[in-house]
């Protein structure tokens, strides 16, 4: 099997990504963990950008020990100084020179024919030559260069030392078969190519980063260019992850591999996350936090009887605990009855049920159900009170120059429907007036107490409420992700515990009579 070599450019092209800006402290954290995660390489800045870079590089330089560092120049002899002296004290030190080679690049911006070129880059080959072993050239916007003008800069480069010749999309226009063709093209027309390793760097403008890096693994790059997390100038460069798990998933495919810890994945990515303040989007390959989630009742069925149905990888090989089965909206009962099961409570099917319509109702209104939510509705659920009254609707006008009114609906013994509206000196005291209104019930509230259940703006809300009557008192408890309606069905749950207590009550004297 081929190894592809993996050069991280986190702290170079990653850190190009617009707002970000990485200290010497965070350049050294994210090395380190890119040593763990065992990249090949690491492009650790541009040292002439700035001396705080030059420094960076030279704090990463004499930070890692297993990875060759490298500093990105371009074909002027004061860059190639400057990564001189940022590597002082590098294990393995590699400076990477780079020169736009496209018809649009020599004519706007480098303002050079393509004899110039030639030259100039031949003589920062040369100069670099003088102090470093390890040279890779590459050949900016290559995608966009002529064919025979990249064999004559790649042959170029071959005869002035360089180890790596790297041919980047830099604006990501190229599609798979176009970027491996280059690769195929170099192979079997640059004499001496075999001297060197050739390089594939990909920019993600069109979303093709990850499919043209492997379009040219397949026509013989021997090293991949990239970032954790896909980071860096514009949309991005080549995603390492996806890069490093496409070869380990699809090994017979690509028959090659990686030398990195793919346990390491997720772990680099959170911190190159923390650290850049690159949050990364939810449904991202690999490191994404629905990468490895399922939340429609189908999938999750299919997960409970077989992970293999949904997932093509495991979320332990990238050093993920487990994968997840969100509850929402989608949710089948399989998937419902194991999250009880995990919550500790075994319910018989009838007790589902009841307990699945009601998650539904909630999921409807939220976007994910939490645990605490499920708790909430299992222990509602599981204590058996006689519904003398049921509520049906409220409806309450609110203004904070009005006075407030609600308006219930209530059943009573599931046949006789109750009709009020009261005023009361704030919403809740207007609904628990309507209430006392429809039921003829007279209590007083004595303790009434609000929280929420889970989190967000959509969280549950739980209220409690203690009424006596007559010196018996009940508590009653109401959840919605409305807090009129929770204290609504608080009050009108306090009421029926009432009422079974007034019944039980006067049965046991009847019994002593
Ligand atoms: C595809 C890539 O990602 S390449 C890397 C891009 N990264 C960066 O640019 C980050 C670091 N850059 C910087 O800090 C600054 O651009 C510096 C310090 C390198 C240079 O700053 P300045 O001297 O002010 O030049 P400025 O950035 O405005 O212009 C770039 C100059 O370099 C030239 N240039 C661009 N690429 C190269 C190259 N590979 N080799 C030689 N010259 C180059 C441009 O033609 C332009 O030259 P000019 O001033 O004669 O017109
Ligand atoms: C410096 C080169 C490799 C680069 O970043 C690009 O072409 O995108």
């Amino acid at each position: 099997m081929r190894k592809i070599y993996i050069f991280d450019t986190t702290l170079r092209d990653g850190e190009q990504s617009p707002g970000v800006n990485l200290n010497t402290r965070e350049k050294v954290e994210i090395a380190h963990q890119l040593e763990k995660l065992g990249v090949d390489r690491m492009e650790a800045g541009f040292p002439a950008a700035s001396p705080g870079d030059l420094a960076a590089v030279n704090a990463v330089a004499r930070a890692v020990k297993d990875v060759t560092v490298i500093g990105l120049s371009r074909s002027r002899e004061q860059d190639i100084d400057a990564v001189r002296q940022a590597l002082i004290g590098a294990q393995d030190p590699c400076i990477h020179i780079f020169l736009a080679t496209s018809p649009i690049h020599r004519k706007h911006k480098l303002r050079m024919d393509k004899e110039q070129v030639l030259e100039t880059a031949q003589s920062a080959l040369r100069y670099a030559r003088k102090y470093f072993s390890k040279i890779e050239f590459s050949l900016e916007d290559a995608g966009r260069t002529e064919y025979d003008f990249i064999a004559q800069m790649v042959g170029m480069a071959i005869k002035e030392g360089a180890s790596v010749v790297n041919i980047p999309d830099t604006v990501g226009y190229l599609n798979p078969s176009e970027y491996g063709a280059i690769f195929k093209f170099v192979k079997e027309n640059v004499p001496d190519v075999e001297k060197i390793q050739l390089s594939a760097h990909c920019h993600n403008d069109l979303g093709m980063a990850t499919a043209n890096t492997l379009a040219a693994i397949q026509n013989g790059a021997d090293q991949i260019e990239g970032t954790i997390n896909g980071i860096g100038e514009r949309a991005g460069n080549t995603a390492i992850e996806e890069i490093a798990m496409a070869l380990a998933t699809r090994q017979s495919f690509f028959n090659a591999t990686t030398s990195l810890q793919l346990s390491e994945i997720a772990r680099t990515s959170r911190l190159v996350s923390k650290l850049t303040g690159m949050v990364v989007p939810g449904n991202k390959a690999i490191v994404g936090a629905n990468a490895f989630a399922h939340e429609s009742g189908i999938h999750q069925d299919g997960m409970l009887k077989e992970k293999t149905t949904y997932e093509i990888m495991t979320p332990e090989s990238i050093g993920l605990k487990e994968s997840k089965l969100v509850l929402g909206k989608h949710s089948g009962r399989h998937a419902f009855r194991e999250k009880l099961i995990d919550l500790g409570y075994e319910l018989d099917d009838l007790q589902v049920n009841e307990a699945f319509a009601k998650f539904k109702d909630l999921a409807d209104k939220k976007k994910e159900v939490s645990d605490d939510d499920l708790l909430a509705l299992i222990e509602e659920k599981l204590v058996d009170t006689v519904e003398v009254f049921k509520l049906e609707t409220i409806y309450v006008t609110y203004g904070n120059t009005s006075v407030p009114t609600a308006k219930v609906r209530i059943v009573k013994e599931a046949n006789e429907v109750l009709v009020e509206e009261a005023e009361g000196n704030g919403s809740v005291d207007a609904i628990y007036n309507a209430i006392d209104k429809a039921t003829l019930e007279e209590v007083t509230l004595d303790d009434y107490s609000i929280k929420s259940v889970s989190h967000g703006k959509d969280a549950l809300g739980e209220v409690h409420v203690v009424l006596t009557q007559n010196g018996v008192s009940a508590q009653g408890r109401g959840l919605s992700t409305d807090i009129l309606e929770a204290s609504a069905r608080a009050y009108v749950d306090a009421l029926n515990r009432l009422i079974e207590k007034r019944v039980t009550f006067s049965n046991r004297e009847n019994v002593k009579l």
